[in-house]
């Protein structure tokens, strides 16, 4: 009886993706990361978090070995993060894209695409020179699969043309297809919505739903509130490079610490309880914007 409460528990308990533990890293006197831990299951989308400067990069470039930390590690399906390679990151399975944009600006999108395939193919050098049977078999198939992703995103019909005359919005949407050709398990995404009006960022939302439907895990550092309360499932909360908070985001919108963070000193003692329409960290722009001042990137 009790075996099979405990096997039971066990089916329902949530696959550990990541683990960090205790990352650090400075910046000559700047301590932009202080012990940052935190974990990651598998068919989450995790939200991270905070002011301006607050060390979000600072952990996507860590997580990615952009970075390496002073203290601390980080365990991603069995591999330690902090002592690979960044060529290797993408490799064990961890794809990301970046706040400012890096795309090859006069590639066409489907070549971006493409190269983002590469770590995935056999060939190798010997194949590439000889341009053999099986390298063109290859490159046929890589270049379905980026047809294939370039749809997925919603951008289908512009695979031919150069990525650097892309609308800004689609730009962000080829370089998630660029990271999910290295099949991902995790597909981190830095501010995907940034620059997006409404319309945008709503297909923005769904595209993310979709690829957490299909199996791919997600982070996503965002500043748009109303996406990140409505998408993810866990939110970590960074303010100076430590975990302010960490949980549901229902919990997190009304945690009195968060909303000082965001609003100032004082404000929590105004805060409504509930979240609803009236929590500033739950609105949208405008008005969280006027609301919080001193952090009005945080809300846009
Ligand atoms: N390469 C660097 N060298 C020196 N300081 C840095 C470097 N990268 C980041 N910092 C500093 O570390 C702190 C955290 O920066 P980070 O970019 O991680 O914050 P963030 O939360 O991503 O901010 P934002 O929301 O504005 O993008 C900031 O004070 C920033 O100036």
């Amino acid at each position: 009886m009790i075996s099979a409460a405990v096997n039971a528990d066990a089916r329902s308990m949530p696959e550990l993706l990541l683990v960090a533990n205790k990352l650090s890293k400075r910046f000559g006197g700047l301590q932009a990361l202080s012990d940052v831990s935190f974990s990651i299951c598998k068919g989450d989308i995790y939200g991270l978090i905070g002011p301006n400067g607050a060390g979000k990069t600072t952990l996507f470039n860590v997580l990615t070995s952009l970075y390496v930390p002073e203290s601390g590690s980080c365990n991603f399906m069995g591999h330690q993060l902090t002592r690979l390679k960044p060529h290797e990151i993408a490799v064990v399975g961890l794809a990301r894209t970046f706040q400012n944009i890096r795309l090859f600006g006069n590639l066409s999108a489907i070549e971006n695409v493409m190269i983002g395939r590469h770590i995935r193919t056999r060939a190798g050098l010997w194949g590439a020179i000889t341009r053999n049977k099986r390298t063109r078999a290859e490159e046929a198939a890589i270049e379905r699969r980026a047809q294939e992703l370039l749809d997925y995103v919603g951008i289908g019909h512009r695979s031919n043309d150069v990525a650097q005359s892309l609308p800004y919005g689609d730009q962000r949407r080829l370089e998630i297809a660029r990271a999910l050709a290295t099949e991902p398990t995790l597909l981190a995404l830095d501010e995907p919505a940034a620059g997006m009006n409404a319309s945008e960022t709503l297909v923005l939302r769904r595209l993310i739903e979709k690829i957490r439907g299909d199996g791919v895990t997600v982070l996503l550092i965002e500043h748009d509130m109303k996406l990140v309360m409505g998408l993810c499932n866990r939110v970590l909360v960074l303010e100076y490079g430590k975990v302010l908070a960490e949980g549901k985001p229902v919990d997190v919108q009304r945690n009195p610490k968060v909303i000082e963070a965001y609003l100032g000193a004082g404000a929590a003692d105004h805060a409504p309880v509930k979240v609803p329409a009236s929590n500033p960290l739950a609105q949208d722009q405008a008005s969280g914007a006027a609301a919080a001042g001193q952090n009005n990137k945080d809300m846009q």
